[in-house]
């Protein structure tokens, strides 16, 4: 998908968060790292058009974010930092129908859409746990299952193995690499984003670079040394 900013910016109660930017992104695998409070999650939020820009626009394939928000509904999946708090039902393949609802799919199309789902992820034996007893890992791939069962075409993953352990952290990069989709991965994981084609650096709300990996960690180095 070709994501593009025009000079889109995002203000909260008068003070500007995210300086008016303007790119265009089509890589694959892009990551977006910076400081706490730079921006990123501002930046991602308003790709998913969960966030209206206060200025500027974003469209997504020639299709802007606020004005042609029925046609773009669905077409990118955004995974929460806390993946828990965008899981409705208590179980796994309930939560995962949840989200088929009002597609004009029949129930046995929406069950076989969800073990098809679950079985690419490799995790078939989720389908019938209770979604708040799942480890931060069996979670995560959990919300990455519900978001892939509606399609999207390009996904955003806001901090996908903070808090895993080294075991599930592989497991969850596994996983991202074997994606066909176009992923946004914003992340303080660094090494998560080796082989990435484009990494954004964010700084107070602007973006400080625009480079492969190297070269973006190299200067997000510089910035949060002391
Ligand atoms: N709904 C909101 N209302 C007011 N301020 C907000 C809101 N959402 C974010 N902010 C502020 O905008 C700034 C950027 O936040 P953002 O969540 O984009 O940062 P981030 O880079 O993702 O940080 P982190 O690494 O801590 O997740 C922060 O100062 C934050 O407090």
């Amino acid at each position: 998908m070709d994501i593009r900013f025009e000079a889109a910016g995002v203000d909260f109660g008068g003070r500007t968060v995210l300086e008016p930017l303007t790119l265009s992104l089509s890589q694959r695998r892009i990551g977006v790292i910076g400081l706490n409070g730079s921006g990123k999650s501002t930046f991602a939020r308003l790709i998913t058009g969960l966030l209206n820009p206060t200025r500027g626009a974003v469209a997504l394939d020639g299709l802007d974010t606020v004005k042609d928000a029925g046609a773009l509904s669905g077409r990118t999946g955004y995974i929460f930092q806390n993946p828990a708090n965008q899981i409705i039902m208590p179980v796994v393949a309930e939560d995962m129908e949840f989200g088929l609802k009002g597609r004009g799919m029949d129930k046995a199309a929406r069950a076989a859409a969800v073990s098809r789902t679950l079985e690419s992820l490799g995790v078939s034996h989720l389908a019938s746990r209770r979604a708040h007893e799942l480890s931060g890992g069996e979670l995560q791939l959990a919300a990455l299952a519900a978001v892939l069962v509606t399609g999207p075409d390009t996904i955003i993953l806001d901090e996908p193995t903070n808090q895993l352990d080294l075991k599930n952290r592989r497991v969850v990069e596994q996983t991202m690499a074997g994606l066909s989709q176009q992923l946004v991965v914003i992340s303080h994981d660094l090494p998560l984003l080796d082989g990435f084609d484009r990494v954004l650096l964010f700084h107070e709300g602007r973006l400080a670079a625009d480079a492969p990996p190297a070269e973006a960690i190299a200067r997000y180095m510089e910035i949060a040394s002391p």
